[in-house]
C-alpha cells in the first residue's frame, strides 16, 4: 500500500474502490487478446465495477497486472461518479459539476511546482536497451478490428517545449509497432502536435520523452483536460492538491515522471519516422476495419516499472467510458471556463454521455443575459464565435444553450428543452469555418470536408427568457400542482401501492 491518498497513487486508488465495493477482483486466468477489454466493455454499457485482472495470461517478471474502466460510471444511485470523485479527493458522492468545479479550481492559482525525489516505486525493475521486447509483454488487444496493440489507452504522454518552459501531459492513444517503437494518433490541435511542429521548426529530429501509466489519478484527470497552452500539467495539479507533485527524472532522459507511476516508458517522440496508425475502436463508438492514418513514432530506451505492476486501459467506444466521463466532461468543463473568462453569462456546462463527446449543453444566467438587450441570435454567434475557436472547444459540434430550469446534467431536461425550446434553423446558427473534429463518422466518413465546419449553436432559450423571463408552467408532477397536493399525494403513495420513489 502506499502512503499517498487516492488522488495521488493508483494503488491507493484502486484501494479506495475496492472499500467503495466499486472493484472486481478477478483472479481467473484472463486473455489480454480481447477477453480482458471485452469484459471492460460490458462494464462501460451495464455501469458495474471497475474490473481489476490479477492473472493476466503471459503475465511475467511482473508485467503486468491490468485494471479496466478507470473512469466508468456507476450505476449506485448517489454514486454513480464515485470514480471521477476518487481521482480528485471529492466524496464518492461528488456531482459532475462538483468534479469538474475541482479541476478548474487551479485556473486562476499560482503553479505549486513539482518536488523532484531521488527515487521512487517506479524504479523498482527497468529493462532497457536490446532488453526490450514489447512483443513479449501480454500487449492487450482492446478491439477485434483495431490495426495492433493498443497498449496505451489511459497512460500519460510527458512532453516539454523547446526551452522546457513548458511541461505537457496528455492522454492520447498508441499502438505497438515495433520491439521497442510505438505509433500514435495526435492530430491538431493537440499539444503534442502543436510541440512536435515547435521542435520540427527548429530542424531537430527526437523529441524527449516519457509514457507513464498508472500515475496519480488527479494526473490522469489533467492530462485529458485542455489546459491552454503554456500551463504545465504537474504545476496546475499541484496547485489543484495544494502540495506538490513528487516526480522523478528519467534514466535516459530529463522528462520527469511521478515517482509512483506503475510503468514508465521513457524515450523519444521521433520528427520524422511516422508509420500507419488504426484503426481503433474510438470515443463515438466505430471502428473502421483496415482504415489507417499516419501517426508518429515513439522509440523507447527503457522501461521500469513497479514490483506487481498494474496497467490501466480504456475499452473505449459506446457511452460509458473514460473518453466520455473524463474527455468529454473535462472540455466541458474548460469551455464553461474560457466562457466565463470572457465575461459571457454561463453557469453550468455538461457533455451528455448519449452525446459521446460531441455536444455541451451550457446553463445561461438568464438574469444577466437579460441584462445584456440581446437576442438569441446574437447570443448563439457570440457563444459559437468564442467556443469553435478555442481548443476546449475542438471536439465539439453542437452547444445547446438553456435557461436556468434545466437540470443539463439530466438527460430528460436537456432533450425535452433541445426538442420544445428550439426551432430547427431558425433558432440556430452554423459554423462552416471552424475547424472540424475528424474522428466523428459524420465528419471523417461524411459528405463534407473532414476537418472544417458542420457546428452549430442551438438556441434552446425562448425569446422571453431574453426580455421579461420564463411565462409558462412546466406540466410536470413538481410544477403543476399546489404544493399541498402534492404533499398529500407523496403521502399516500406507498399505501395506494405504488413503488417507493427515487429520491
Ligand atoms: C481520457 C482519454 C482522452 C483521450 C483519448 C483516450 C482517453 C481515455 C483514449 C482511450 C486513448 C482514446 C483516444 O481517443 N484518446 C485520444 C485523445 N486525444 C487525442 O489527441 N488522441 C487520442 O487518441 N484523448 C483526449 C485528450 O486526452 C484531451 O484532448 C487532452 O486535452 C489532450 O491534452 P492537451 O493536448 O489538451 O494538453
Ligand atoms: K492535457
Amino acid at each position: 500500500n502506499d502512503p499517498e491518498p487516492a488522488h495521488l497513487s493508483f494503488r491507493s486508488f484502486i484501494n479506495a474502490l475496492r472499500e467503495d465495493g466499486d472493484l472486481a477482483d478477478i483472479e481467473a486466468p484472463i486473455d489480454p487478446n480481447l477477453q480482458a477489454a471485452a469484459i471492460t466493455r460490458l462494464v462501460y454499457e451495464t455501469d458495474d465495477k471497475a474490473p481489476f485482472f490479477h492473472n493476466i495470461i503471459g503475465a511475467k517478471d511482473g508485467l503486468w497486472r491490468i485494471l479496466g474502466a478507470p473512469g466508468g460510471v456507476r450505476k449506485t444511485p448517489g454514486h454513480q461518479y464515485s470514480r471521477l470523485a476518487r481521482h480528485v479527493a471529492l466524496p464518492p458522492t461528488a456531482s459532475l459539476h462538483e468534479i469538474q468545479d475541482k479541476m478548474l479550481s487551479a485556473t486562476h492559482l499560482p503553479p505549486i511546482e513539482p518536488e523532484i525525489v531521488a527515487t521512487g516505486p517506479c524504479k523498482e525493475n527497468s529493462i532497457e536497451g536490446d532488453d526490450i521486447d514489447l512483443w513479449s509483454l501480454p500487449l492487450p488487444q482492446i478491439h477485434q478490428s483495431d490495426g495492433g496493440k493498443y497498449v496505451q489507452t489511459f497512460g500519460v504522454h510527458i512532453l516539454q517545449n523547446l526551452d522546457g518552459s513548458w511541461t505537457n501531459w496528455s492522454i492520447s492513444r498508441a499502438m505497438v509497432h515495433d520491439k521497442n517503437k510505438l505509433v500514435s494518433l495526435a492530430a491538431n490541435p493537440q499539444h503534442i502536435r502543436l510541440i512536435h511542429d515547435q521542435w520540427a521548426k527548429e530542424g531537430k529530429k527526437e523529441i524527449p520523452w516519457a509514457l507513464a501509466f498508472g500515475v496519480p489519478p488527479t494526473a490522469a484527470m489533467a492530462a485529458s483536460m485542455p489546459l491552454p497552452e503554456g500551463v504545465s500539467d504537474p504545476g496546475y495539479v499541484g496547485a489543484m492538491c495544494g502540495e506538490a507533485m513528487k516526480m522523478v527524472k528519467c534514466d535516459t532522459n530529463d522528462i520527469l515522471v511521478p515517482a509512483n507511476s506503475e510503468i514508465v516508458f521513457e524515450g523519444t517522440l521521433s520528427i520524422e519516422e511516422t508509420a500507419k496508425e488504426g484503426p481503433f475502436g474510438e470515443m463515438h463508438g466505430y471502428t473502421f476495419p483496415g482504415k489507417s492514418i499516419i501517426g508518429n513514432v515513439h522509440k523507447i530506451t527503457k522501461i521500469t516499472y513497479r514490483n506487481n505492476a498494474i496497467l490501466p486501459i480504456s475499452s473505449c467506444g459506446r457511452a460509458t467510458d473514460e473518453t466520455h466521463t473524463m474527455l468529454g466532461l473535462l472540455a466541458a468543463a474548460r469551455i464553461r471556463q474560457v466562457c466565463q473568462d470572457a465575461g459571457l453569462p454561463i453557469i453550468q456546462t455538461s457533455c451528455p454521455w448519449f452525446a459521446h463527446a460531441t455536444w455541451t449543453v451550457l446553463k445561461v444566467d438568464t438574469t444577466k443575459l437579460r441584462a445584456l438587450k440581446t437576442t438569441g441570435k446574437e447570443f448563439a454567434k457570440k457563444v459559437g464565435d468564442l467556443v469553435f475557436n478555442v481548443k476546449a472547444g475542438f471536439a465539439m459540434h453542437r452547444l445547446i444553450l438553456v435557461g436556468e430550469d434545466i437540470d443539463i446534467y439530466n438527460d430528460k431536461d436537456v432533450l425535452w428543452a433541445f426538442t420544445t425550446r428550439c426551432r430547427p434553423n431558425l433558432d440556430e446558427v452554423f459554423f462552416e469555418e471552424v475547424l472540424g473534429f475528424r474522428l466523428i463518422p459524420f465528419m471523417g466518413y461524411g459528405n463534407g470536408d473532414p476537418v472544417k465546419g458542420g457546428k452549430v449553436v442551438s438556441d434552446a432559450l425562448l425569446p422571453v427568457e431574453f426580455t421579461t423571463g420564463q411565462n409558462w408552467e412546466t406540466c410536470n408532477f413538481k410544477n403543476a400542482y399546489p404544493q399541498s397536493v402534492q404533499d398529500q399525494v407523496l403521502k399516500d403513495w406507498e399505501s395506494f401501492g405504488f413503488a417507493k420513489l427515487q429520491e
